[in-house]
């Protein structure tokens, strides 16, 4: 088929007269070989077309209208479960561009490797084009994008995560900038080929051109992988373009905390993936009087108002959050959020009347089918849902949305907070001196590894503001910009820096914190240091909160538990020097001055 016959590419056909973008659509199928081209216009119909096809192929299954109304169930295949951090390419000119902790090929090679694979990669298939937006279409500088893709299954998850739909090419009018991102599952299909429920390749490739502002996905269907505004636009080109710009792009949630006094803080948070930025964004809290609003939970970019404080805005549209662990008392507000319906479901398990289970889920069924499709019963080995299942969903949907999530402006955070999942030494909270000493924190988080991503879960990895697999630049360089916007800053204005854990456990490997709601104590108390209202203990690793210091009142825990959470044992401090050595050894050269002397300072404390 030559491109002129490709039904979708006739001149005129297209709704935009972007020259640059129809070129680059004409270019891209002509490699690809696709049917038939479609733009994806984001509407009603074109979910009920999508889900349809969908449905037909096997790819999805159709829920309980009453119990999870529009919602679908999504099995992968069973290699296409997550991340693949080995797979994902930073491909800058220069190799030091990339730093250590990204994976790097030349970008001529790595195009010229890319572009043979996508040669017919999307024959017998549909070729989608998705204009898309991440963060308020009306910001003075929009963040826009065009995902090209070969399925189905993503053209229904960018709509939930992202902003779709006409009001995008208006934006993006005859010759605005877009980022290029395009995705191919790499299963083409001959004619008499009959198609699996979830194509995709097992040769996969997850590629950035920084400097280009370029995305080329290839061989997975799935999330991060395949979703490009989210890890790949929104955190490793975003946060290549953010240290262009003076800004930062963070896997950060960012949450509204309003005191009783009605007075309203709002945080950001970084934790590594699977490690309860969503839990904690959504936060029901358990102290009277204080309540939580949310306005995000996995991204915010981050920039200075004129007020010289730091406006942080969530580029999503929907959440795409861990369903194992999610029940009605660990996180009731993504369970009311799911109850609307709308949901994309994916590698969760279905019960006998077609609603969802995962484990942890309140509910105990005899019979499920399991996210690989096999019938499931409470002995059969392996769980129901896939550690990394997920649910899509629009975050308009959430009953606790703050009222300014869409406010082009963002929000003027004043704490951020890092954390990991840490079985021992990392105590619940602790408050950086000031923000170099907080960078430090930052730059040293380590954390037991997840099912988000291939790997060994629970080996622990250093993971710098849990954006270790998300960079889309130098790491040393990453650091270096952290503190230069600290220096350039009015310090009164800077957010306070906390170092939280929630996962310490004790000898008997009990969590010592019960988590999730009660966490808003920790939250007072960070509040409070903001305020200057509340002591705080000076120790070799920061400034720890007390057992008194606390608010306590009305939890059902063992005082001993609260203060082995909070303790700072100067020996298993003294082991974690070696690993810290190791990892800024790793780091090289570019490591900051000031970073090393925050850990020269700390090894004195600990002598
Ligand atoms: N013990 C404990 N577990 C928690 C807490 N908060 C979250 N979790 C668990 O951590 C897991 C992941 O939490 P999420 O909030 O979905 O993680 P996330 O950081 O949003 O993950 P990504 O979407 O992968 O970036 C879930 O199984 C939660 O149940 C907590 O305070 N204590
Ligand atoms: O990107 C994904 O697939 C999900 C996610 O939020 C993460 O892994 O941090
Ligand atoms: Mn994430």
């Amino acid at each position: 088929m030559t491109s002129a016959t490709i039904p979708g590419l006739e001149p005129g056909s297209a709704p935009t007269r972007h020259q640059e973008l129809l070129e680059w659509v004409a270019e891209v199928a002509r490699l690809t070989q696709p049917d038939q081209v479609v733009w994806s216009d984001g509407s009603d119909e074109e979910w009920t077309r999508l889900t349809d096809e969908l449905l037909a192929a096997g790819t999805i299954t159709k829920l309980d209208e009453e119990k999870q109304p529009n919602s679908f169930a999504a099995n992968s295949d069973p290699a296409d479960v997550a991340r693949v951090e080995s797979r994902t390419f930073i491909c800058s000119k220069r190799e030091i561009d990339a730093g250590p902790t990204n994976n790097w090929v030349d970008p001529t090679e790595m195009r010229a490797t890319m572009t043979e694979l996508y040669t017919g990669s999307m024959r017998g298939r549909t070729m989608y084009v998705i204009p898309f937006c991440m963060g308020p279409l009306g910001a003075d500088d929009p963040k826009l994008g065009v995902e090209i893709t070969d399925s189905a299954y993503v053209v229904l998850s960018m709509r939930i995560m992202t902003r779709v739909g006409p009001a995008v090419l208006e934006t993006l009018g005859t010759d605005k900038f877009f980022v290029k991102a395009l995705h191919s599952l790499g299963a083409p299909l001959q004619p008499g080929d009959t198609d699996v429920p979830w194509p995709c390749n097992t040769e996969k490739y997850i590629t950035h051109f920084p400097e280009d502002r370029e995305i080329w996905s290839y061989g997975s269907g799935y999330g991060g992988n395949a979703l490009l505004g989210k890890k790949c636009y929104s955190l490793r080109i975003a946060s290549a373009m953010a240290h262009d710009e003076g800004w930062l792009a963070e896997h950060m949630l960012i949450l509204k905390l309003i005191s009783p006094e009605e007075k309203a803080y709002y945080i950001a948070a970084a934790f590594p993936s699977a490690c309860g930025k969503t839990n904690l964004a959504m936060i029901q809290p358990t102290i009277p009087g204080w309540r939580a609003e949310t306005l995000g939970d996995d991204i915010a970019w981050m920039r200075f108002g004129d007020d010289g404080r730091l406006y942080a805005v969530n580029p999503e549209f929907g959440f795409f959050g861990v369903a194992p662990g999610t029940n009605w008392s660990s996180n009731p507000n993504a369970m009311e959020t799911l109850k609307q319906g709308n949901t994309m479901y994916t590698n969760v398990a279905v019960t006998d009347d077609k609603d969802v289970w995962w484990e942890g889920l309140e509910g105990s069924h005899d019979h499920l089918i399991d996210w690989q499709g096999k019938d499931w019963t409470p002995e059969s080995d392996g769980p129901a849902a896939h550690p990394n299942s997920r649910y899509c969903v629009p975050m308009s949907q959430c009953p606790i949305m703050a009222p300014e999530w869409d406010d082009p402006q963002g929000v003027p955070i004043s704490a951020i907070l890092f954390g990991g999942r840490r079985k021992t030494t990392v105590p619940l909270v602790t408050e950086a001196r000031d923000w170099q000493h907080g960078v430090f924190m930052g730059a040293t988080v380590g954390s037991e590894q997840t099912a988000a991503a291939e790997g060994t879960v629970g080996a622990i990895r250093r993971d710098p503001m849990a954006m270790l697999p998300f960079l889309g630049y130098n790491v040393g360089d990453y650091l270096q910009h952290w503190i230069e916007l600290g220096k350039s800053a009015d310090e009164s204005k800077l957010p306070k820096v906390f170092y939280v854990n929630w996962f310490r456990r004790g000898a008997d490997k009990r969590f010592l914190w019960p988590g999730f709601g009660e966490n808003s104590r920790v939250l007072k108390w960070i509040v409070e240091r903001i305020e200057g209202t509340v002591g705080g203990v000076e120790t070799p690793v920061g400034i720890v909160a007390t057992p008194e210091a606390l608010d306590l009142d009305g939890l059902d825990v063992n005082l001993d538990d609260v203060a082995e959470a909070l303790a700072v044992n100067v020996d298993e401090w003294r082991e974690e020097i070696p690993s810290i050595e190791e990892w800024f050894s790793f780091v090289g050269d570019k490591l900051p001055t000031g970073i090393a002397d925050e850990f020269e300072a700390l090894k004195q404390r600990l002598a």
